[in-house]
Order: structure tokens, then C-alpha cells, then sequence
């Protein structure tokens, strides 16, 4: 395993953040309570930015986890993470992306890599130097409704075979989170539940992060 001194925060609440439903002016605000209700590890997940708004985002956020010491991971963009000097980067399924990841952010960064349904492809990350492996989608999801389908059978057989902390991904809420858990999740990553706009005051989204974040205490 990857040996970062952050190693130990690879487990909780893992927050994604989402353009639509946290414009810039609401991003930092939003992000910090999440942390605030304690979420473990962000990330930033923009797909629609420029690259100025891109590098004045993540820069702010950057600030913000800092403040917190808690790490913060900048969704497919290793040269952004670089630039604002982010803690790691999450990437998908191009070819050897995580390898060139690991040899441009040295050993210390945290690099997470996608696995949908697949312990090939988690076997594939590990050798590569990955820091965690992320499988799903396992339920609905409203931010990314095509992303492909999985089992979540695939988080135990995993337990047994990947030794690297496992990632659970889409359309996880306070309802379905605690079987995620028992399936051997060590993180839950969450966009919609944490951050769509039932929440009536920016207080919310603390709450529900300190709700997920019990989860774990069982
Ligand atoms: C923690 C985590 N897991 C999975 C993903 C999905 O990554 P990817 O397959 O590259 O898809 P996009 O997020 O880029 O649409 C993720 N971002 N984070
Ligand atoms: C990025 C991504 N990859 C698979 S599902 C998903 C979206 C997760 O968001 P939500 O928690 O709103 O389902
Ligand atoms: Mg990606």
C-alpha cells in the first residue's frame, strides 16, 4: 500500500462536489460544512468550468481543506492538482492513468481509480499504485445516471483480494448507506444526498454529513 501520512483518513464520508448544485459562490461555504459535520476527504468534480474558473475553484478549496486538514482530491486533472497543490487526484478508466499519476505526484499523493465492477480493474490500479479503489454505481443516481452499474457483492470480494482501502459510489443516501457499510465499504462517496438543495439553510449540509458520518460508529 501507497504509504501517505493521510493513509489514516481513507475512511468516512468522501463529499464530491457538483457544479450545479454548488455554484462558486456557494462551493467553499458548502464544502466547509461538510467538513465542518465531518466529512473525511474531498473532492472537486466539475465538469463544466473553464480552465480559469477550474483553477480559482480549486485553488479556494485547496485554501479551505487546508484549513481543516482534510485532504482534498481533484477529479480527473493531475496538472490541476499540481498546480494548486491538491493532496491527490481521482481517475477513471483511461490507459495507465494511474501510472502516470503516481510517477508525476510522487508517493505521497493520494490517487483513487475507478473500478465500476471489476477486481480485474482493481488489480490493475493496485499494481499501478493506487492509494483506494472505487466501485458502483450501486444504486439510482441523479448526478451520473448512466455511470455503469454494480454489485454490491463486488465490495466483499474485494475485502478478500485488493488490499487498498474500497470506495462505495452513486446513489448512496442515509437510507441505503448502512448496507453499503456492512458490504465492507470504507468510504462512502456522495454527491446528491449531501449537497442537492433540500437543504433549507447552509447548516444542513452539516447535519447530514455528521448523519453519514455516524454511520460508522455501528
Ligand atoms: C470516489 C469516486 N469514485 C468514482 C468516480 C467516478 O470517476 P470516473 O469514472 O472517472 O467518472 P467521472 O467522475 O470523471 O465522471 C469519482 N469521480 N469519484
Ligand atoms: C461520479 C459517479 N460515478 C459513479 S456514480 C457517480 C455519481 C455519484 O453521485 P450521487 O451520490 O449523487 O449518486
Ligand atoms: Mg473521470
Amino acid at each position: 500500500m501507497i504509504n501517505t501520512p493521510l493513509n489514516q483518513k481513507l475512511r468516512g464520508l468522501y463529499a464530491i462536489t457538483d457544479p450545479e448544485l454548488l455554484p462558486e459562490e456557494t462551493l467553499v461555504a458548502s464544502v466547509e460544512q461538510a467538513i465542518l459535520g465531518g466529512a473525511s476527504i474531498i473532492q472537486y468534480r466539475d465538469k463544466h468550468a473553464t480552465e480559469v474558473e477550474l483553477i480559482r475553484r480549486a485553488e479556494s478549496l485547496a485554501s479551505c481543506c487546508k484549513t481543516y486538514q482534510t485532504p482534498l482530491i481533484i477529479n480527473d486533472r493531475i496538472d490541476i492538482c499540481k498546480r494548486v497543490n491538491a493532496d491527490g487526484v481521482h481517475l477513471g478508466q483511461e490507459d495507465n492513468a494511474v501510472k502516470a499519476a503516481r510517477e508525476q505526484l510522487g508517493s505521497a499523493a493520494i490517487i483513487g481509480a475507478t473500478c465500476h465492477n471489476s477486481i480485474d480493474l482493481a488489480e490493475q490500479a493496485l499494481t499501478e499504485g493506487a492509494s483506494y479503489v472505487a466501485f458502483g454505481r450501486f444504486f439510482n443516481s441523479h448526478s451520473k445516471q448512466h455511470a455503469p452499474p454494480a454489485d454490491l457483492s463486488i465490495l466483499k470480494e474485494a475485502e478478500l483480494r485488493i488490499r487498498l482501502p474500497k470506495v462505495a459510489i452513486g446513489g448512496i443516501n442515509l437510507d441505503n448507506g448502512q448496507s453499503v457499510l456492512e458490504h465492507g465499504a470504507d468510504m462512502i462517496a456522495v454527491i446528491h444526498a449531501l449537497f442537492a438543495s433540500g437543504n433549507v439553510s447552509i447548516n444542513d449540509i452539516a447535519k447530514k454529513a455528521a448523519a453519514f458520518q455516524t454511520l460508522f460508529n455501528h
